[in-house]
């Protein structure tokens, strides 16, 4: 008898201890048991209830058909007077009989404020889902830079040196010279590798989007802003590293905005009141002259100087045309994944005489687009591209200019057609309309092509 006082005693304090309001009858739908929070949220005393058939008290309550199913009912939806709060009831069952029931009650307004939380919770796991997908975590190492090219050389070895130091960072050179790959092998090679390295195009963004994609905004910061508020760039870029690219197109007034973030290391949300701390790495980059920008007063002086701490200027392809030939076997490997893949000693050469505006990612395309075009293990000139074919058949002319009158005549014929090929392209409809631009039949232009050798 002692002991089991000694469990009513326990069972009472686990109760008094629950947050939810409980209530239990017995088998004859006598209450036993209340808690506390059941008189806070049902406004009902222990006086009231306790020894009284509930339905004499309560006449709406339910809890008795449950003790008669046996059936557990979940969510049901009590008002009294002004307290309105929800239900979850089952039976309490001893050796497979049912000796009684329980009533577990939460108020609405507890509930209101857990579904807000759980709406802001499900919300923050949305933005930070879609923020994961933005960090692109760095792929790329300081070994995926190819090139021997001696000045490329230095600047690898510049850069890793740099790569520890928190100093920032402005890579300039033309596009598809590998400016975000020397940001992430930096990022990579610093003790910020296992935090993330965000990419944030600036042109890319409209400017007025780009303040709140940089620093975020807090709930309803301005008409039409997401309810809940946008973590920024910069906070998810905390303790890693911000790639600011083409940050020749920032606006001036977000300029002034960036250059505060780096001054004194905290940033303010849009429409928020209080500063936050802040570690990020700047690596900035452009294909301006943000000199020159700075002479014209398009780029602020103090930020470029701010940014300019360290600067590797990464030469364009035409400048290490040398590096060519072991880029384009990388390229190969890469896609092929096997060695023995042949490119002809002519196309080497004509990839040597190229300019290669779009720099390494144009050699990229050229490459995968020859080795999808041929259908055993080489390459030859057929497979390359018709922009390439037809520019270096100018240059060639440009190269070696004619000397008899009867080379001049073929020279001014070969340069007629090219320009006009240039101009349609070499499929069959654009010789077709070259031929026509000319004023010959097509079998003309053909024969025309053969007698040059020119061979598209
Ligand atoms: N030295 C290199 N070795 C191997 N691949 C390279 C090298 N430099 C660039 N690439 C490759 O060329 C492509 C373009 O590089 P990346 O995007 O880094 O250039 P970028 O200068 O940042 O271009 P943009 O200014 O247009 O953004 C990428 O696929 C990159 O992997």
């Amino acid at each position: 008898m002692q002991r089991e006082n000694k469990k009513i005693g326990w069972l009472e304090g686990i109760i008094e201890a629950v947050h939810d309001g409980i209530l239990v009858i017995d088998r004859d739908g006598i209450v036993q048991l209340i808690n506390e929070e059941y008189t806070n949220i049902t406004g009902v005393k222990r006086e009231q209830i306790i020894g009284r058939t509930l339905v004499e008290v309560r006449p709406g309550a339910q809890l008795p058909t449950v003790l008669k199913t046996g059936k557990v009912m979940e969510g049901v939806f009590r008002k009294e007077k002004d307290m309105e709060y929800v239900v979850d009831m089952a039976p309490i069952y001893e050796n497979s009989e049912i000796i009684g029931a329980v009533s577990i009650c939460k108020s609405i307004p507890e509930l209101y404020e857990l579904s807000k939380e759980l709406r802001k919770s499900k919300q923050r796991v949305n933005q930070l889902e879609k923020a994961v997908g933005l960090i692109h975590r760095a792929r790329y190492t300081f070994s995926d830079i190819i090139g021997g090219n001696t000045h490329l050389r230095k600047l690898i070895y510049q850069a890793k040196k740099i790569s520890t130091s928190n100093l920032s960072i402005l890579i300039t050179g033309e596009s598809g010279t590998g400016k975000e790959l020397f940001a992430q092998a930096i990022h990579q090679e610093s003790t910020r590798n296992a935090q993330p390295f965000v990419p944030v195009n600036c042109a890319a963004i409209p400017s007025a989007l780009l303040e709140s994609e940089l620093f975020g905004y807090e709930e309803g910061a301005f008409t039409n802003s997401k309810k809940e508020g946008k973590i920024g760039l910069f906070e998810l870029a905390n303790k890693g590293t911000l790639f600011l690219d083409e940050i020749g197109d920032m606006p001036l007034d977000l300029q002034a905005k960036l250059l505060r973030v780096l001054q004194e290391g905290t940033f303010r949300k849009i429409g928020g009141l209080k500063e936050q701390q802040i570690d990020v790495r700047i690596i900035a980059a452009t294909n301006k002259d943000l000199l020159n920008m700075v002479q014209r007063e398009r780029f602020r002086e103090d930020l470029y100087y701010r940014i300019n701490t360290v600067h590797l200027p990464i030469p364009s392809l035409r400048q290490r045309k040398d590096d060519i030939p072991e880029i384009v076997a990388s390229i190969i490997r890469n896609q092929k994944h096997i060695r023995e893949f042949q490119i002809e000693e002519d196309v080497i050469n004509i990839l040597m005489e190229y300019d290669w505006p779009g720099n390494i990612r144009e050699l990229k395309n050229t490459i995968n687009y020859a080795v999808n075009m041929t259908d055993n293990d080489s390459i030859t000139y057929e497979h390359l591209p018709e922009t390439i074919k037809v520019l270096f058949l100018q240059n060639k002319t440009k190269l070696n200019p004619p000397q008899s009158l009867e080379a001049l005549i073929k020279e001014t014929e070969r340069k007629a057609i090219m320009d006009t090929l240039k101009e349609t392209g070499v499929s069959v409809k654009g010789k077709k309309e070259a031929a026509n631009k000319l004023g010959i039949s097509l079998a003309s232009l053909y024969n025309k092509l053969a007698k040059l050798q020119i061979n598209l």
